[in-house]
């Protein structure tokens, strides 16, 4: 079933295309890469999907609603969640109570006691159980990251969005990280795209399909290794074209 669909969408600030008659569709429960180097749309894309943006043409269709139109809480409450490349928490609330948030306010909407316990589930998935209590201005960038993913996650979102999540952390946390994806996507059947900038061999461990961005238009889509084997890809990457 799908979940999500893209139809030529576009979004210009100015003069500038930023996203460029982009369509695309994802099924329910699947892992999607979106890569693309620095200023390809990526952002852009995930601003126009969960609502920070709309479109200047074309359509948005989520299980297939129309939400081109709707706002970011609207869209949340259908079951759209996402992180933030930076995370900007309630520093002296605790990790409990910021991950408490999600559950209140996404697809959830759960009351505070409700709230609080969906909150330890997820801190326990993630491994923050222990740190709850605790200011989140108190955790590490890292634990941050974590601590976005499980309030993301106690949104209990059908469709999940994850900015550079994986970005700076070492390859055993990657591996643990994607490990725990992987088991979240399985169990509660939802499909979660993953924007990376560099960090190829992780795309290639998470993700089923890659849509790879360029200039603001997709350059290609499909199977994550012969995508990322695919010399147009390589091209964009490296900035110059393969010797033949
Ligand atoms: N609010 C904005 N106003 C003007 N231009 C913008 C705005 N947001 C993005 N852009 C421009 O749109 C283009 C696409 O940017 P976007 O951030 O979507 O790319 P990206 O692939 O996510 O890159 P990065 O990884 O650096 O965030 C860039 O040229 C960027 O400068």
């Amino acid at each position: 079933m799908e979940i999500l669909k893209l139809e030529n969408v576009t979004k210009r600030f100015g003069g500038l295309v930023a996203v460029n008659k982009v369509s695309f569709s994802i099924e329910k429960g699947e892992a999607i890469g979106i890569v693309g180097p620095n200023g390809s749309g990526k952002t852009t894309l995930y601003n126009l999907i969960n609502g920070v943006y709309i479109p200047d043409e074309g359509k948005i269709f989520f299980e297939g609603q129309d939400i081109t139109n709707l706002p970011i809480h609207t869209r949340a409450h259908l079951g759209i969640a996402r992180t933030f490349q930076i995370p900007r928490p309630f520093n002296s609330a605790t990790v409990r109570e910021n991950v408490a948030v999600g559950a209140m306010f996404g697809y959830a909407k759960a009351s505070v006691d409700e709230a609080l316990a969906i909150a330890d589930d997820y801190l326990k998935v993630v491994g923050l159980y222990d740190k709850r209590d605790a200011p989140a201005g108190k955790l590490t960038p890292l634990e941050k990251r974590l601590m976005e993913v499980a309030r993301a996650l106690a949104m209990k979102p059908k469709l999940l969005l994850l900015d550079e999540v994986m970005a700076g952390m070492n390859p055993s946390d990657i591996d643990r990280l994607i490990n725990l994806l992987k088991r979240i996507r399985e169990e509660e059947d939802i499909s979660i795209v993953s924007m990376v900038e560099h960090l190829m061999h992780a795309i290639t461990k998470f993700a089923e399909r890659v849509i790879v961005m360029h200039q603001g238009s997709k350059l290609l889509e499909g199977e994550t290794i012969k995508v990322l084997n695919d010399p147009r890809v390589v091209e964009v990457y490296l900035g110059k074209k393969l010797e033949s």
